[in-house]
């Protein structure tokens, strides 16, 4: 599994503490140290815009190159703002681990966006374990997801 990972200055710290994360599973032989992640920036504190690094992610995951995405700025508000605006990318922004566990069982979310000012680095790690521990459970929640991939793509879908 590929895990694209991107942040703006706001979330530059959360996201090192995620990368982190990883290496320790991968240390530790967990299931989760199997996931290959690709840092695409930033790479300093220096001021940047999260539109840049929300697209980056997201274009990346709706072409295939990785299964998933974490977007990671101040808030989380912006970076998933961006993701969101390309077509087939479901991200959620998560503040606690319930909402994780459903971004990915109801809605298949396909990018976790995260707010380093917002949710503390114990917290962010519990809730990227949860995204990537749980499975889209399909059945009724597969047509909503279809709806959702239509709506924008040619016209109105009503
Ligand atoms: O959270 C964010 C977007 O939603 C950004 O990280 C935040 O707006 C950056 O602010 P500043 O340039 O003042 O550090």
């Amino acid at each position: 599994m590929k895990i694209a990972i991107g942040s703006d200055h706001g979330g530059f710290r959360l996201k090192k503490e995620i990368l982190a994360f990883f290496q320790a599973q991968k240390e530790a032989d967990a299931k989760l140290g199997q996931a290959e992640i690709i840092d695409l920036g930033t790479y300093s504190e220096a001021s940047v815009d999260y539109p840049d690094f929300g697209e980056a992610v997201a274009r990346g995951v709706a072409q295939g190159e990785y299964q998933y995405g974490i977007v990671v700025c101040g808030t989380g508000i912006g970076i998933s703002i961006a993701a969101n605006k390309v077509q087939g990318i479901r991200c959620a922004l998560c503040h606690e681990t319930f909402s994780a566990r459903m971004a990915r069982e109801h809605n298949d979310a396909n990018i976790l966006a995260l707010g380093e000012r917002v949710t503390g680095p114990g917290l962010a790690i519990d809730i990227v374990n949860a995204f990537f521990t749980t499975e889209f459970a399909g059945e009724r929640h597969a047509r909503r997801v279809d709806k959702l991939n239509k709506i924008g793509k040619s016209g109105c879908s009503c």
